[in-house]
């Protein structure tokens, strides 16, 4: 009997990424599967939404790749510096800030997601391969297939929002980066100060509070198609 790695009637969200059988998605049993083992390979679940975002399509993309494909402005695969401009400015962001997470942002994640090994000036990311890029002292919601775990999520709130259990003030949101901290890992702490900076200065509300849906909608991506529509 062929075992659950070798059956090809299996297939990866993330063709990538190391296979096994528990990796693997049976496609033909998706509608036998519990649902919570579903859910957590393509959707930012939590206590609010066992289910992720309601009327979120997930395309058969990981929690990763849903955040990314957002700047993937012509759904070509690819995120080139120019797409992530726009997607920086249709979520509000101001021309000299998009104009510099274009180019630092591809340029930091755009070798590690190539298929091959010469780089490319156009500094192209490949959204299948963006697990590939993740870095350390983050909060580890998404595992290193670009997946996301529900209880690193989850720790985000239970060991860090003091004030207001839903929410995180600019304190406590700092509190949390310094304790992801990997040690000497510098590239790691500038990208995850840069990530929740932005995040906080983009989706923080009147009180200067972070709340959780917005962490929760960064992850997939939910939050960038809102702020897009709400400026439209
Ligand atoms: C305004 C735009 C963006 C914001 C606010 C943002 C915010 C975030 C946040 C908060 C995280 C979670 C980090 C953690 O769990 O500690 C994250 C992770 C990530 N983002 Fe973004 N992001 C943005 C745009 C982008 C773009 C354009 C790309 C690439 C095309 C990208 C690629 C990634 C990757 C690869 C990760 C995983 C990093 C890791 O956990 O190691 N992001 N982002």
């Amino acid at each position: 009997m062929a075992s659950l790695s070798e059956d090809p009637s299996l297939e990866t969200y993330a063709p990538e990424a190391p296979v096994t059988g528990l990796r693997k998605i049976n496609t033909s049993l998706q509608d036998k599967l519990p649902k919570p083992y579903m859910a957590r390979a393509m959707a930012a679940v939590d206590k609010y939404h066992p289910s992720g975002t309601e009327g979120k399509d997930s395309k058969g993309m990981s929690v990763l790749q849903q955040h990314v494909s957002f700047f993937d402005r012509n759904k070509d695969g690819i995120v080139y510096p120019w797409e992530t401009f726009q997607g920086c400015r249709a979520i509000g962001l101001n021309l000299f800030i998009s104009f510099a997470a274009a180019i630092l942002i591809n340029l930091a994640l755009s070798y590690s997601t190539l298929t091959g090994w010469i780089p490319s000036p156009l500094l192209p990311i490949y959204v299948k391969n963006i697990h590939k890029s993740k870095h350390g002292s983050d909060s580890d919601t998404y595992d290193t297939e670009g997946r996301f775990e529900p209880s690193k999520f989850e720790e985000i709130f239970s060991k860090y929002a003091i004030t207001n259990p839903d929410a995180l003030t600019l304190d406590e949101l700092n509190t949390m980066l310094r304790s992801n901290r990997n040690l000497n890992d510098f590239m790691g702490w500038i990208f995850s100060l840069s990530e929740w900076q932005l995040l906080y200065y983009i989706a923080k509300d009147e009180q200067g509070l972070l709340h959780r849906e917005a962490v929760r909608g960064v992850y997939d991506g939910s939050l960038f198609e809102q702020l897009e529509k709400k400026r439209a």
